[in-house]
């Protein structure tokens, strides 16, 4: 479904916002489609000026402009906005939500008229159109909502759709990745100004072996273990560096890092039951 004609509106104009409207722009979807309401003026005038995006000091008006509505605030001000704009919702528009851990159910609650609902758990590369989304669909969400969803996460990344009771997983792996991604970053950059790089260097060495990784993943769609194959010369110097990092136990790390993200997720979706 193309975008074009359609307004989206972002409740709440935070980082995740700001990360969904740069993609949406760098797509080439038109300015003048693009709303954001917030609470703080400063964050609006930024984000008018950065992104020449129309913006509201109201959300009602926001939700009543919009097609799309994306509520974009912190799951904790999920109510409160919700108890604000929900009777103004319509059956024609659709509602999507990235907050973490909020079920569709509970906002399904705060709206008067049957409006399609989706819950989608995007994450920041969207800004450059690399980002990674999972969504679900709520009780009157259709094809078109669903159409809607996947033109927008679509075109700020990739986008799948899974069973809501997904939703914790995906938002401790794919949501919160990036933040586990930019610690090895970092720790890689490390390493290498501890072997004698420069920092600049060792950071471009760095990201770009990210970068190319996982390109090498998407696009052959070989599996990463015959990929690591190919890097593992016998008796050579990758061998020697995998052999550290299964001692220092990072498989597990990284699967307590996602339990626990997830166990999040869980624990701020429960807290607001
Ligand atoms: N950051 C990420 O990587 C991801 C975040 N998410 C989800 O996206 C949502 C937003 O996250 P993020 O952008 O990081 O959070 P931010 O805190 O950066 O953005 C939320 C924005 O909403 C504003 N706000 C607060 N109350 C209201 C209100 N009543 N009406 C309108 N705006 C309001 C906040 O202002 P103030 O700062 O003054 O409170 C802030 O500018 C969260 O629910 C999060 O779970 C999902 C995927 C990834
Ligand atoms: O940390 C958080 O709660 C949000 C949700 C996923 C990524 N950031």
């Amino acid at each position: 479904m193309p975008l074009t004609g359609l307004t989206i509106g972002c409740l709440g104009g935070g980082a995740m916002a700001q990360a969904l409207l740069t993609g949406l722009i760098k797509s080439g979807v038109q300015t003048q489609n693009l709303y954001v309401s917030d609470t703080r003026r400063e964050r609006l005038e930024f984000l008018h000026r950065e992104l020449g995006v129309h913006t509201r000091a109201n959300n009602s008006e926001l939700v009543k402009e919009s097609d799309v509505v994306i509520l974009a605030v912190k799951p904790q001000v999920v109510e409160e906005v919700l108890e604000e704009t929900g009777a103004l919702f319509q059956p024609h528009q659709t509602l999507i939500s990235i907050a973490a851990g909020i079920a569709i159910q509970f906002m399904e609650s705060f709206l008067t008229h049957p409006v399609p609902v989706i819950r989608v758990m995007p994450n920041t590369p969207c800004l450059l159109g690399s980002g990674a989304s999972a969504l679900c669909l709520g009780t009157h969400a259709g094809a078109r909502d669903r159409e809607r969803a996947m033109a927008i996460f679509s075109a700020v990344g990739r986008a799948v759709e899974v069973p809501e009771e997904l939703m914790d997983a995906v938002t401790g792996l794919s949501g919160s990745g990036p933040a586990y991604m930019y610690v090895i970053l970092e720790a890689l950059a490390d390493a290498g100004v501890r072997v004698g790089l420069p920092r600049d260097v060792a950071l471009l060495l760095s990201a770009q072996t990210m970068l190319g990784s996982a390109r090498m993943v998407l696009e052959t769609g070989e599996h990463p273990g015959r990929l690591k194959n190919m890097v593992t010369t016998p008796g050579g110097t990758a061998i020697a560096g995998v052999y550290a990092l299964e001692e220092g136990g990072l498989r597990v790390t990284m699967m307590r890092a996602v339990e626990e993200a997830t166990r999040r997720s869980r624990e701020m979706s429960s807290a607001l039951k």
